[in-house]
């Protein structure tokens, strides 16, 4: 990134909500995935905040690192070449704008289609850059329809695959991310007003299951039932999992979708890669009928994952975008 003036920094600033200094949490939930008691503790996590960490995941060293390393040479190289990898449309590398609703961040990225890999050719040596980006999102999206597995066995749910099906069908409708977010040194100055600079502003990820990875430099953050925000101790060898809001919507509003964001660390850089598991785009997304027959109200309408995601994307960020679909809004 090049020096930017003070003032083009501002516009990084939090606006929606004062400077804070989320605490660190360590009481994120945290999920053995080689125990037995893990059903019941990913579905208390889903419950409780829509969150959790996950460690035992099996996941082997190897396909974090080749791509930690492909992705470190892809940001580290001239903006020129970047920028051809660009615009993200929506696919490809982006820097700054999020979306196409006006959002900024501190951070650059590549937004990838998992589904299809024709995407690849924007970057330089697709061919290297393919090959681990699809040993890892297969490794990582093994581990979350194993996941999925075992909270509808936990929630005695039939078929088992009731959530990983879609995750696993060859249409399924799942994205790639790798966020890069560089230090700040300019910012130091502002800090003293108590700032923070904004990498990824609040927002719940409209899919099914986000996996998150990310190196040791802490920023990101998730929003408690109270509204107040916590900091995630970064941990580079584990996984944290997100709900997202169609299986909110799925479990009838049991699991919750957090909410989340990230503060730019303005010394040190970041870089955390998320795998978004989501659903055919023809699939209809409702409350499941299994759970609903023990005599609870639906509380979303019905809609397809395409719908869905036609609104998110007209959305910005931090969007309540769920609301359109909520059927009595004051019951969530
Ligand atoms: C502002 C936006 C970026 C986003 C599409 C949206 O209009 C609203 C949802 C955003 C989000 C958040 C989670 C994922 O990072 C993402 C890829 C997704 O599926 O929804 C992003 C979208 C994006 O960056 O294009
Ligand atoms: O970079 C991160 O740690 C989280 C980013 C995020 O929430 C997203 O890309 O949807
Ligand atoms: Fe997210």
């Amino acid at each position: 990134m090049v020096a930017l003036s003070k003032s083009t920094i501002e516009q990084f600033f939090m606006k929606t909500c004062k400077p804070v200094n989320a605490l660190a949490f360590p009481q994120i939930p945290l999920v053995d995935l080689s125990k037995p008691d893990a059903n019941h503790l990913l579905v208390k996590a889903c419950q409780d905040f829509g969150f959790f960490k996950v460690v035992n995941h099996g996941i082997p060293l190897k396909f974090i690192n080749k791509l930690e390393s492909e992705a470190t040479n892809f940001f580290s190289s001239p903006q020129s070449i970047k920028e051809k990898a660009g615009p993200p449309d929506p696919f490809g590398y982006g820097n700054k704008s999020i979306g196409r609703n006006g959002d900024v961040g501190w951070v650059e990225y590549l937004l990838l289609d998992v589904k299809n890999g024709s995407n690849y050719d924007k970057i330089q040596h697709p061919e290297d850059f393919l090959c681990v980006v699809d040993d890892y999102v297969t490794a990582v999206k093994n581990m979350a329809c194993e996941i999925l597995e075992m909270m509808a066995d936990e929630l005695e749910l039939e078929p088992r695959n009731v959530f990983s099906k879609l995750l696993m069908d060859e249409q399924s409708d799942s994205v790639f991310r790798v966020n890069y977010y560089p230090p700040c040194p300019e910012v130091e100055e502002s800090e003293k007003d108590g700032g923070n600079l904004i990498g990824f502003g609040e927002h719940t990820d409209p899919q099914i299951i986000s996996v998150l990875r990310s190196d040791n430099t802490s920023g990101l953050e998730i929003s408690l039932r109270d509204g107040s925000w916590v900091s995630v101790p970064p941990d580079s060898e584990s996984f944290f999992i997100n709900v997202g809001d169609s299986l909110q919507v799925m479990t009838n509003g049991r699991f919750k979708s957090i909410k989340h964001r990230v503060v730019a660390n303005t010394k040190k850089s970041r870089m955390s890669m998320i795998y978004f598991g989501g659903p055919p785009l023809n699939e209809k997304i409702a409350p499941l009928a299994s759970l609903l027959e023990r005599e609870e109200d639906s509380l979303y309408k019905e809609f397809t994952w395409f719908e869905y995601k036609n609104s998110a994307f007209t959305s910005t960020l931090s969007h309540n975008r769920l609301g359109l679909f909520e059927k009595f809004s004051s019951k969530i």
